[in-house]
């Protein structure tokens, strides 16, 4: 499973990789250079080629050089840092196929860490580096037309907002081909926010050995465009920290989705929705529904008396019961019950809050949504109930009642790093709550108490944008009640329901509504051979 480093976690794989003796700093970086260039070529095959390549009319260039990309430019634009020190091998690399490269460093040549400047001193054999100045390099880009913009000013170092002449550039860079090296500029690698207000947008950026949690949250894929991996040379073995609740994971795995062929119906659990009263019960039959698809053995949706009737119109394979102002009680006698959802349209009466709280004393596994959480967010006796087997699935507005505090954090401009981010967020909500929490978004955010986090990032490829739809979360809570039913820990349940719900919209495509997710699951399934 991919983890997801943060920028600390990254330097120390280097620093004891680089440690151990099997690699130097500045093998690393040429790496990381050569890296870049193949990538931009394995994306834009075109550049492989001259510009003039087509009409035979090659220019010539002297010496060593190379002539097969001849008329192909570059702007290299190299930081303070080793992220320029990456910046100096793309520029000596491109240079060496032909192209044309102009480079321009933010910063003292002098006070270059070691192998960023021996880059530089390479380069320098070959080109000159000019002087950072805004006027003259948004010039430049202009009149230059360059195939390729490099930004290799800041990468995992960055700690504050950019600095104006910088910005100045990066904000105003024109449309094209702009390549960010590890990370665009101006954007937190722990939190995929913006330091400040200006950060690159970049249309490709190629990072090594892992992915950093700034690449999938907040803002980071938008500014990152598509995102590159390059292995680096740097083994699993070279792991930065071996807490694994330090490092977050992405979402990536089914779980326990198997099923023993010789089991029974109930040997896949029993799962209890909550729904509200009449005209009101769309939502809780989602869930239930998706509880079913995803494999619960039972479902059975609890209803008031006056929404019996609609229910049951409505409802085949799912078994319906009446429960009231009676309470759960007798319902919950059934110790075959083994896991339960409230919220999707249940309502946020005086009963209500009742069954919430009856649901948390009964000690079973439950999953809190929609109606259940606002209900959490009014009454801190409630709050107070929950236990390690509860998820609860928040969306932004949501998470807000519930911990406004911790949203304030989140909303705090950032402007130093690495900024708060939404794992912190979902990770201090976890510790508070007792319980395991889904911070929904497209970078959705899995924590549970003791730390451990996975981020079900529905980014890049994975985008499903279509997945913003009316009932959607209703699908989803029921399937993690589902999961929960077949025994999966809480954690694992919210884990592997947010990247089926992920999939079946994937599978199903644009024009997706609620109805169509957990129909699409059986195809899902067929695709993971089970
Ligand atoms: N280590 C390795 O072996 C390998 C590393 N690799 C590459 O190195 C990159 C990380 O390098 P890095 O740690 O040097 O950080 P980088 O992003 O270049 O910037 C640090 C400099 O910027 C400065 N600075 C920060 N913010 C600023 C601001 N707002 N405004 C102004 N200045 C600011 C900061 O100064 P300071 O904060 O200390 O004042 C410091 O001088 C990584 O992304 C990857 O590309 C690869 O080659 C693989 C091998
Ligand atoms: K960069």
């Amino acid at each position: 499973m991919t983890e997801l480093l943060t920028a600390a976690q990254m330097r120390a794989i280097e620093q004891a990789a680089i440690a151990s003796g099997t690699v130097t700093g500045l093998a690393l970086m040429e790496r990381a250079g050569a890296g870049v260039v193949k990538a931009i070529l394995a994306e834009w095959p075109e550049l492989a080629e001259g510009r003039q390549a087509s009409t035979g009319a090659l220019p010539r260039t002297p010496g060593y050089f190379r002539t097969e990309n001849a008329g192909r430019r570059a702007l290299v634009l190299c930081g303070p840092g080793n992220n320029g020190g990456d910046g100096f091998v793309v520029a000596r690399l491109l240079r060496a196929r032909g192209w044309e490269v102009r480079v321009h460093l933010y910063g003292d040549a002098a006070k270059l860490p070691p192998n960023a400047r021996a880059n530089h001193d390479r380069w320098r054999g070959m080109g000159d580096v000019s002087r950072w100045a805004a006027a003259s390099i948004l010039g430049q880009a202009e009149t230059m037309a360059p195939d390729v913009i490099v930004d290799a000013v800041f990468g995992t170092g960055l700690t504050r907002p950019l600095p104006p002449e910088v910005a100045a550039v990066m904000t105003a860079l024109p449309a094209g081909r702009r390549v960010a090296v590890d990370a665009p500029s101006g954007l937190c690698m722990d939190s995929g926010r913006v330091l400040g207000a200006a950060a690159v947008c970049a249309t490709l950026t190629v990072t090594f050995h892992a992915p950093k949690l700034g690449h999938v949250l907040a803002e980071g894929p938008f500014r990152c465009g598509v995102l590159r991996l390059v292995d680096i040379g740097l083994g699993p073995q070279d792991r930065a920290d071996r807490n694994a609740h330090a490092i977050v994971r992405l979402e990536e795995g089914t779980g326990q989705l198997f099923k023993d062929p010789h089991a029974h119906k109930f040997d896949h659990g029993h799962a209890l929705i909550l729904s509200g009263g009449p005209g009101r019960g769309g939502a809780a039959r989602l869930s239930a529904r998706a509880a079913l698809r995803v494999g619960a053995g039972l479902v059975t949706l609890g209803c008031p008396p006056d929404a019996m009737a609609e229910n049951a119109a409505r409802l085949d394979a799912i078994m319906l019961r009446q429960v009231g102002g009676e309470g759960l009680a007798q319902v919950l006698a059934d110790r075959r019950i083994n896991a339960l959802c409230l919220g999707p349209g249940f309502g946020l009466g005086a009963l209500q809050a009742r069954h919430v709280a009856e649901a948390l004393d009964s000690g079973r596994a439950l999953v809190l949504d929609a109606d259940a959480l606002t209900l959490l967010a009014r009454d801190a006796g409630l709050f107070a109930m929950l236990h390690a087997d509860c998820v609860l699935t928040p969306h932004a507005g949501e998470f807000t009642r519930l911990f406004p505090d911790i949203t304030a954090r989140l909303a705090k401009p950032a402007l130093g790093g690495p900024a708060f981010s939404k794992v912190d967020a979902a990770r201090a909500a976890a510790a508070r709550a007792g319980c395991v929490v889904l911070f929904k978004g497209p970078d959705t955010v899995i924590a549970a108490p003791s730390g451990a986090c996975r981020i079900n990032a529905a980014v890049y490829d994975r985008a499903v944008p279509w997945l913003a739809t009316a009932g959607s979360g209703d699908v989803l809570a029921g399937m993690i009640t589902g999961l929960l039913a077949r025994d999966f820990g809480a954690f694992e349940a919210a884990c592997t329901g947010a990247w089926l719900h992920v999939e079946a919209a994937r599978s199903f495509g644009p024009g997706l509504i609620a109805e169509d997710l957990p129909e699409e699951l059986p195809k899902v399934f067929r695709g993971l051979r089970l």
